[in-house]
């Protein structure tokens, strides 16, 4: 098996190529932020992400793994993974896909059939609107004239997991041009992933169109059930009910299953609210709207709730935050990340501050992120300390280590025992049998 390239080294690029090394196969790894590369080339992690610190640095020292900023270096390998970023465009719900387009021009030159004639293969992993693949083959069939071919390969890797979602995937997409060069496609990233398919992870083969559709419909799909679930705990706090409990009952029924119905402060992080947006802009310039419509109603429950947390933090200040100290746990959009991209936890925590709380964001991984995205935001890394004086103590991700949280130490701590578990992750007896006044988002 030839080498492999990875262009574009962030949480789903370095991660790939890692365990792609770690699997035996030799990986050059192409990134441009200098400061990402310094550390990957060290053999260290530029994010957190659990267990990679140690794949990475065993990669490195394998001699399998290296890495670069010049992409003439991946010219040698036969396969090459397109990673880069395909982030909300500033002007409105669309993908920017200047990345993608970069990245895949500056490729172009170094491209050149192996071994017995057989065609390069580039092989997609950004997220990008449907139509992208077939644009991207039609240029890479014009600039190499048949000495390479794509194929679409969308990653459903979810940070946090990362590393086990890359070995042993639920499943695994190809979109494949028709005919022989598919054929060829598909035999070269098998040999690639010879491991997962050895073990019976299910292959599915499709065209560009449907390989690019799958993974944003899967994406709307986790998306829209977890909005189902926070629509469902705006109709417990009007009526009284408890969202955890309906969430358990309904999850019984085997066809909705208990995953992805934690009611709360929302979804965020780099990927699904980027991509309902994406989808529908899509949508809209396919004159397909209309089938879209509902990720409307998705977004807009979804950031209502981030709203709704400010309004409960108001009420539990007796209506006036200004001068109020808050402590906000969690600043990543979930636990085992250090991920603030269009993070809920952090939202929440920059509109207290604007309306002039005393606030003080704490979390075990994300604060070197919060420094450079809100530089005005006061941040505490301890956990005792962020917790001295607080006024009110607000559960905005669920690490593990607020869950363990002992409620009379905190109460000791804190100079107002009130507290607002925004993810409904707190057990309400304990924290209310230790002299707190305890708020949920969902249940009362
Ligand atoms: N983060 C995740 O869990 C997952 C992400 N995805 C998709 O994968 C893509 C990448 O996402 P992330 O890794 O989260 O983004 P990221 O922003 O962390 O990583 C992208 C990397 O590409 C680098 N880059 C940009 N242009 C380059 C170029 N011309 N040459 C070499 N490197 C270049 C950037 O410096 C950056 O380090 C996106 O389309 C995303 O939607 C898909 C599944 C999971
Ligand atoms: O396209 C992507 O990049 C990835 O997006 C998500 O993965 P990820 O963003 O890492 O995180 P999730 O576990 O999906 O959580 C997303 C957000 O939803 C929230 N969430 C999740 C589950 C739930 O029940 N309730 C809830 O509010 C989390 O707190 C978090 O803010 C998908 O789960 C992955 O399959 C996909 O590959």
């Amino acid at each position: 098996m030839g080498a492999i390239s990875v262009i574009g080294c962030g949480y789903l690029g370095a991660v790939h190529a890692a365990c792609m090394a770690d699997l035996g196969h030799h990986v050059v790894g192409v990134e441009t932020d200098a400061e990402r590369l310094a550390a990957l080339a060290a053999g260290r992690a530029p994010f957190h992400e659990p267990g990679f610190d140690e794949l990475l640095a065993r990669a490195v020292a394998s001699g399998r793994l290296r890495f670069t900023a010049d992409i003439a270096d991946a010219a040698d390998a036969r396969v090459h993974f397109l990673c880069v970023g395909t982030p909300q465009r500033p002007d409105g719900g669309a993908a920017d896909l200047t990345y993608v387009d970069t990245a895949f021009e500056a490729l172009l030159p170094h491209l050149r059939a192996h071994e017995a004639g057989r065609p390069a293969l580039v092989v997609g992993k950004s997220t990008v609107p449907v139509g992208t693949a077939e644009r991207l083959a039609d240029r890479l069939a014009e600039a190499t004239g048949g000495a390479a071919t794509l194929l679409w390969n969308p990653e459903f890797l979810r940070e946090g997991f990362a590393i086990q979602d890359t070995v042993s995937p639920d499943r695994i997409v190809y979109g494949l041009p028709p005919g022989e060069a598919g054929d060829v496609a598909r035999e070269t990233l098998d040999a690639v992933y010879a491991d997962a398919l050895g073990r019976g992870i299910p292959r599915l083969t499709t065209d560009y169109a449907t390989a690019q559709l799958v993974k944003v419909a899967a994406n709307s799909f986790l998306a829209t059930k977890i909005s189902f679930i926070n629509a469902m705990a705006e109709l417990c706090e009007a009526s009284g009910g408890d969202v955890t409990e309906l969430a358990q009952a309904i999850g019984y029924d085997e066809r909705i299953g208990p995953k992805f119905l934690r009611a709360g402060l929302g979804f965020g992080g780099g990927c699904l609210p980027k991509d309902i947006r994406a989808f529908m802009a899509r949508a809209g310039e396919l004159g397909a709207d209309e089938a879209l419509t509902f990720l409307r109603e998705v977004d807009a429950v979804n950031l209502r709730r981030r709203a709704h947390a400010v309004n409960l933090a108001i009420a539990a200040c007796d209506g006036d935050v200004s001068g109020r100290r808050i402590t906000v746990l969690g600043a990543s959009f979930k636990p085992d990340s250090d991920d603030v991209r269009d993070s809920p936890a952090l939202a929440v925590a920059s509109m207290l501050h604007e309306r002039g709380a005393d606030v003080v964001v704490t979390d075990p991984a994300a604060l070197e992120n919060v420094r450079r995205v809100r530089p005005l935001l006061p941040v505490e890394p301890s956990l005792e300390a962020a917790l001295s004086g607080a006024e009110l103590v607000l559960l905005a991700t669920e690490w593990r280590e607020y869950l363990a949280l002992d409620p009379v130490a905190a109460g000791a701590l804190a100079a107002r025992r009130s507290i607002l578990d925004c993810r409904n992750a707190l057990d309400p007896v304990a924290w209310r049998s230790a002299g707190w006044t305890y708020k949920a988002m969902g249940r009362s």
